[in-house]
């Protein structure tokens, strides 16, 4: 369970000496339950980077507070944070950021090298998951060698490796044609079901935003729930 409780941050900008004080997350509150799909909406330079950056500790906020199961991830230092991560989110993103020059064999199973997982136990586990991600037969490509919509399905599963109960995804689609976009929703909407992960997905798009349990819209730095879920 993530709760935010009073969220704010501000950045400082301009020249040296005459930099003015932005705030774009202005004491923000929000709730995602263990294995809800949580959607945060809202237009761009909104602040919905921003939050997620501070939701996966990437970033950390002025003030206000990141609760995950109970862990203040705002009370960790850089290290701890980073170690948090590993081990517990995992990342989608609108350009897919694979490494160009690995397989999508090696790509998925990146972050278990990094976790320091033996070989023979990566193989296992990166192979499982190809096949039930549909991907066995592009295991041996490049991104360059493959469709959006086959890159995103890497990248979902990269995120997928670790086993995280959490996934942070950001405008996981945006960079789809229509069709290939309802693809991925639907593998997301699987994975939400299967495995019970929560998604935390940010976009712009209502159509995206109408798959979550929950939906906050972001507007002036402020955070509002509400929106209807639509099974697609
Ligand atoms: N490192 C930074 N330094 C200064 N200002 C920043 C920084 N990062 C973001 N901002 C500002 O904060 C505001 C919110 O940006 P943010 O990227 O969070 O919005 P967003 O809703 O994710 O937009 P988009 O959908 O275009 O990605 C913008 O006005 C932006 O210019």
């Amino acid at each position: 369970m993530i709760e935010v409780k009073g969220l704010a941050h501000s950045f400082r900008v301009g020249k040296k000496g005459k930099e003015t004080e932005v705030p774009v997350l202005k004491g923000l509150t929000l709730q995602a339950a263990d294995g809800e799909i949580v959607s945060i909406v809202g237009r761009s330079g909104s602040g919905k980077s921003t939050l997620l950056h501070i939701l996966a500790g990437f970033l950390q906020p002025d003030s206000g507070r990141v609760l995950v199961d109970g862990t203040d991830l705002t009370a960790m230092n850089e290290a701890q944070r980073a170690a948090y991560r590993l081990d517990h989110f995992g990342f989608v993103f609108q350009n897919f950021q694979l490494m160009p020059g690995l397989t999508a064999f090696e790509n998925v199973e990146l972050p278990l090298t990094l976790k320091g997982v033996p070989a023979a136990e990566r193989r296992r586990k990166v192979e499982e998951l190809l096949e039930s991600t549909g991907l066995s037969d592009i295991r041996s490509h490049y991104p360059n060698e493959l469709s959006g919509g086959q890159q995103q399905r890497v990248g979902i599963a990269r995120a997928l490796i670790t086993e995280p109960p959490i996934i942070f995804a950001d405008e996981p689609t945006g960079s789809l044609d229509s069709e290939t976009e309802q693809d991925i929703l639907l593998l997301i909407q699987s994975l939400n079901r299967t495995y019970g992960i929560t998604f935390v997905i940010i976009t712009h798009d209502d159509e995206v935003a109408a798959i979550a349990d929950r939906t906050y819209r972001m507007h002036d730095g402020e955070l509002a729930e509400g929106g209807l879920r639509h099974v697609i």
